[in-house]
């Protein structure tokens, strides 16, 4: 088959080219993009709010991000763990451990041709679910607000399964 040439020298077959114009348009593919972009621009948040903290309390983890501070042996009581700073770093990784497997079993789930209304709803409730579990971990609220995370989410799954 003729290829159609591309601005970057690269060449698709029209029939690959149609089937990703398609999945562009598919408008669950499109609520997946816009909310995986929503939690990864959330997660890189977590990097920016470290730094805030680390600023803000003063602590930091390697010798060069001490200099600014005067010579070693003044600055180095600034390389100390402080538990503000490693909680901001627990949501970081807790982000990591729920975020990443979102993109590839999200992306699966959407290609498997689920019903639009039913993506949407899986979609909020994890962009949902991981904005509160950042509200309640920073905050922090109290226990077991994190916790009963999932059970409002099984109740949610569960009135939408009964309608
Ligand atoms: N890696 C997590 C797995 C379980 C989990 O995600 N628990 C939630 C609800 S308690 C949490 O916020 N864990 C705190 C964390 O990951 O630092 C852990 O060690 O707790």
């Amino acid at each position: 088959m003729e290829c159609k040439p591309q601005p970057a020298g690269l060449c698709w077959k029209n029939t690959e080219m149609s089937k990703i114009t398609q999945l562009m348009k598919n408008e669950v593919f499109l609520a997946y993009s816009t909310y995986t972009a929503i939690v990864l621009l959330k997660m890189m948040l977590m990097s920016l709010i470290t730094s805030f903290f680390r600023l803000t309390r003063k602590a930091f983890s390697n010798p060069e991000d001490i200099t600014t501070f005067g010579n070693y042996e003044t600055a180095k009581k600034y390389l100390r763990t402080d538990p503000e700073v490693e909680r901001v770093r627990r949501g970081h990784l807790n982000d990591l451990e729920n975020i990443v497997p979102f993109i590839g079993i999200g992306l699966l789930y959407a290609l498997s041709g689920p019903d639009l209304s039913t993506a949407l709803l899986h979609f909020r409730i994890f962009v949902g679910a991981r904005l509160f579990h950042t509200i309640a971990y920073l905050t922090p609220l109290p226990q077991p607000s994190r916790g009963k995370e999932a059970n409002w989410v099984h109740k949610l799954v569960k009135q939408k399964q009964s309608q």
